[in-house]
């Protein structure tokens, strides 16, 4: 590894809760004040980013297809707006609570910055398992969702998008459902929809393009050539299906993919690009397997490059000890518990974070956004131009970060990320 800034010299300022099963919303406190602690923020705004601004519960009676009537709770939870509208996804995951959403929603909010958006950071989610649903539950439950959400979020207030357990539908729904209440079309009150109601395309698979353009960033930056290099990818959905694919078109050697049933192992390579991902089949990762693994073994398998593309916390005290990669792109939000971090950090393994690696989805979300603001479509290879444009951009500032300040790739992401907030926050002169 011919890193400029050897890893081993970086040292916490912070010390780690000392738990394994830390939230969304203690990861990201510690992590913000981890990084603020290398620049002259001021305590005042550092301490108004630890706390969201607005956290919306509802409750949403759902009438299942056998009549009976359950009632689901949701939460949108809008954390920073001062650099623009709130911006982020939608989870329907059994797992989304308050805390959770409240962090993601910190990292939305690093991200639109990172990347130098004009979007704030905002994060939902419904209480459900999407695979519990059928069609049509899942459209009425959207569509009570918008309902219930109709005065807190529009198309310069607060705009939702995909995220775990939804899609390009669920975007259609709610889109559909928010233009009916307001009674004009308003495309601009979600992104990730289908392009034929003024999605973009290149959107679905963005977040998935962005981990990949990072992968190449910094295996090129490491002395590690992507052609050739072996690749772990945890998850495949829209994020892990996508990047997997990607790399492999691009000459990198995927040995490993899993979902919730296990992982698929080939030290010769697997053929991504013939495993259906999570939209279009999903848990059908271990059914295209020569060998299957469990769900723990993918972290301790040797390869250049790991990507955790699936859920939170995955990276822990536990494993991240033994953990056997060179390099880490984290794809999906939070993989990585603080504690987890910190021995990375010690070991010496570079962690590209979340925030950074797959601010694809985003970055193609508000040219989704300006798409529907000037009813203009752009074509998809537009779209993946201005997409790679922005990517490098943001990599070579937080690269300029980590080269000129010593720190990790994380501390240099939120330190691009925090500066640009501090200056906002100063120029509008108030606590928006
Ligand atoms: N969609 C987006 O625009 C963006 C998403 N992200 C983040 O990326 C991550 C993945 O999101 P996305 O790709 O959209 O999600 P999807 O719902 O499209 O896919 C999730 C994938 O993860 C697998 N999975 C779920 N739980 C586990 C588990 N415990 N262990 C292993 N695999 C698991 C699923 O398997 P199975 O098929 O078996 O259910 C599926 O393959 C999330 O953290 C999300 O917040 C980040 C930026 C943008
Ligand atoms: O496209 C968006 O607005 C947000 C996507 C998202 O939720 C994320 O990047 O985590």
């Amino acid at each position: 590894m011919s890193s400029e800034t050897p890893q081993s010299a970086i040292k916490s300022t912070v010390s780690p809760p000392e738990q394994s099963n830390e939230s969304a919303i203690e990861t990201a406190r510690q992590q913000l004040e981890q990084a603020a602690a290398h620049i002259d923020l001021n305590q005042g705004i550092a301490e108004r980013l630890k706390h969201p601004r607005h956290v919306h519960r509802v409750s949403l009676p759902l009438e299942r297809d056998n009549g009976e009537l359950e009632v689901l709770t949701g939460y949108r939870v809008q954390h920073d707006s001062v650099r623009g509208p709130y911006k982020g996804g939608l989870r329907y995951h059994p797992e989304v609570s308050e805390a959770e959403c409240t962090g993601l929603a910190m990292w939305m909010t690093w991200k639109t910055a990172v990347m130098d958006l004009p979007f704030g950071g905002a994060k939902g989610g419904v209480v459900v398992n999407p695979k519990s649903l059928s069609e049509g539950e899942k459209e009425r439950l959207t569509r009570r969702l918008a309902q219930e959400l109709r005065e807190s979020i529009g198309p310069l207030q607060d705009i939702p998008a995909p995220d775990m357990g939804t899609d390009a539908q669920t975007m259609g729904w709610l889109m559909d459902a928010y233009s009916m209440q307001q009674g004009e079309t308003s495309p601009g009150v979600v992104t990730g929809k289908p392009p034929v109601i003024g999605g973009s395309y290149g959107r679905e698979e963005a977040p998935g393009r962005s981990v990949a353009i990072i992968t190449r960033e910094v295996c090129d930056y490491y002395n590690h050539p992507l052609e050739g290099a072996t690749v772990a990818v945890q998850g495949f959905g829209s994020v892990g299906a996508n990047a997997a694919r990607l790399l492999d078109s691009w000459g990198a050697t995927v040995i490993a993919v899993s979902d919730v049933n296990g992982v698929a192992y080939d030290g010769d390579g697997i053929d991504v690009q013939r495993i259906p991902s999570h939209d279009e089949e999903p848990e059908s990762v271990t059914k295209y397997a020569n060998e299957v693994l469990s769900a723990a073994k993918l972290f301790e398998i040797d390869v250049d490059v790991l990507i955790p593309a699936a859920v939170g916390n995955v990276i822990t005290q536990d494993n991240a000890d033994t953990l056997q990669a060179d390099i880490i792109v984290e794809g999906a939000n939070g993989p990585t518990t603080s504690i987890g971090d910190e021995i990375l950090r010690e070991r010496n393994i570079p962690v590209i974070p979340d925030i950074l690696a797959n601010a694809g989805g985003v970055t193609v979300s508000y040219f989704e956004w300006l798409q529907d603001i000037n009813r203009r479509p752009w074509s998809l290879e537009e779209v993946n131009n201005e997409l790679e444009k922005e990517m490098l951009t943001a990599w070579n500032e937080v690269r300029t970060e980590v080269e000129k300040r010593n720190v990790s790739w994380r501390d240099a992401a939120y330190i691009v990320a925090l500066s640009r907030l501090a200056e906002a926050h100063e120029a509008r002169g108030l606590w928006p």
